[in-house]
């Protein structure tokens, strides 16, 4: 049914777009992204096989929400750059007075598991914490999310109101979305309520504006392209002139989204949760995810690159997705170095290091994390980088019986995993 939905799917945007590959739009219209989504919800409300299209749970699902019977677990996707402030947010949120009861899951990029623990620090429901470590939600644990999912609502449903997912900072948001729409199971039980992506407006221009190899899809671009909700966060590091540029820059990606300034994730509780923004027919749901990466091709082909666009839609991380129309590889010069290691650390000796580092690699540098045994303190120390920006602090206690192991994360460009191991055993005592 998916085969044919998107086959007629692809026929309509083609319609849409006489001339040229991409589509064209009126020369009137202030916001093709505005116009090409009313165009299409038209299109699949008056597609004859619109209603045939979707399963029958989700023909159910959809007259359930109408008469406001929908009784699914409502699930938000967490998206934005590796440092963009996702864990922020989701501390936030977990910690908010909302009255709902959130189950979490964490999906991170390098093996070691540093986001749980800082999560979990600030949860009262630590059990609702689901970790998903190596791999990312959009490929390679992607039939995780599923069972997860639905591990939650059939055996903990009682136990929660709200599912949010924070996926890792080099995730392609498409294929976790699609994930809800198309998965028959799942769509029975959980409703994907929003997208909010995080957008770090320091170093969020860097990375919209990077150039690619042929193939290799912007991730920067697709979590903003696929947002309902967009926080600009981390307003306090830029000047209004480059707040504004890239207020621009994101509103020409996606025109759709309300967008909100913040500092450390700090956005009212509306306006992420309970954001109703997949409360449509889930045939027109999928149209929209298509229409998306046709929109994407748009965009890419805007973005300063090398030639490429998007014949095959492919990006790399070092792992390759494939599934049938979202064949991608993540950017395989982009790595994650993960250290995990007894022993003490002397602190200063640690501050020089890691200064060190990002003045030689800061551009490199997406993002480091840590949390670390440090000489003369009971309590943990949790160190965070985003290329060259470091900030460390005391965090949990370390418990009495507890083994103390340093645990490190470094995702970047072209790491020097012997350099970095180097470098922190020289700071061991
Ligand atoms: N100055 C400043 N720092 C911020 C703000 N929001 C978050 N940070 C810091 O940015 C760093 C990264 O924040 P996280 O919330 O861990 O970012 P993330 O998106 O979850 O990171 P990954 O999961 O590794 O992709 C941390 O040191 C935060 O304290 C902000 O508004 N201003």
């Amino acid at each position: 049914m998916a085969t044919v939905l998107r086959r007629l799917s692809l026929k309509a945007i083609r319609n849409l777009s006489p001339q040229h590959s991409g589509f064209t739009y009126p020369l009137s219209t202030p916001d093709p992204s505005r116009f090409l989504v009313k165009s299409i919800r038209s299109l699949a409300f008056r597609h004859p096989y619109s209603q045939s299209m979707c399963s029958l749970a989700n023909h159910e699902a959809s007259i359930d929400a109408a008469l406001n019977l929908d009784d699914r677990v409502p699930a938000t996707i967490i998206t934005g750059f590796l440092g963009s402030g996702k864990t922020t947010l989701l501390n936030h949120i977990l910690t908010a007075q909302h009255g709902k009861r959130i189950a979490v899951i964490e999906n991170e990029f390098g093996e070691v598991d540093i986001d749980g623990s800082l999560v979990a620090s600030h949860s009262s429901a630590n059990e609702d914490i689901i970790m998903v470590n190596n791999g990312c939600l959009c490929c390679t644990v992607r039939g995780e999310l599923v069972t997860m999912l639905l591990e939650l609502v059939k055996k903990k449903r009682d136990k929660f109101d709200q599912i949010v997912i924070e996926t890792t900072g080099l995730a392609k948001p498409g294929p976790v979305i699609e994930t809800f729409c198309t998965d028959e199971q799942i769509s029975r039980y959980v409703k994907l309520d929003g997208v909010v992506t995080l957008v770090d407006c320091k170093h969020a221009m860097q990375h919209l504006n990077e150039v690619k190899p042929r193939f290799v899809v912007n991730e920067a671009v697709e979590q903003v392209a696929y947002a309902d909700r967009i926080i600009l966060n981390k307003i306090d590091l830029v000047s209004d002139a480059d707040l504004e540029a890239l207020t621009k820059k994101i509103q020409h990606i996606n025109g759709m989204a309300q967008m909100k300034q913040a500092k450390f994730g700090i956005v009212d509780m509306d306006f992420v949760l309970g954001v109703g923004g997949y409360d449509l027919d889930r045939s027109i749901i999928f149209v929209s995810y298509i229409y998306l990466a046709f929109w994407l091709c748009r965009i890419d082909s805007e973005v300063p690159s090398d030639g490429s666009h998007c014949e095959n839609h492919t990006h790399q991380h070092g792992h390759e997705c494939h599934q049938a129309h979202h064949d991608h590889k993540h950017d395989s010069a982009v790595s994650s170095v993960s250290i995990v290691s007894e022993g003490t650390l002397d602190l200063d000796e640690l501050d020089d290091w890691l200064e060190r580092l990002v003045e030689e690699k800061g551009e490199d540098l997406y993002r480091m994390k840590g949390v670390l045994s440090v000489i003369d303190s009971e309590a943990r120390y949790v160190f965070q980088g985003v290329h060259s920006t470091l900030d460390g602090c005391p965090g949990k206690p370390w418990d009495p019986e507890e083994k103390r192991v340093n645990k490190l994360v470094f995702i970047g460009r072209n790491l020097d995993e012997s350099a970095l191991r180097k470098g922190f055993k020289g700071c061991l005592v």
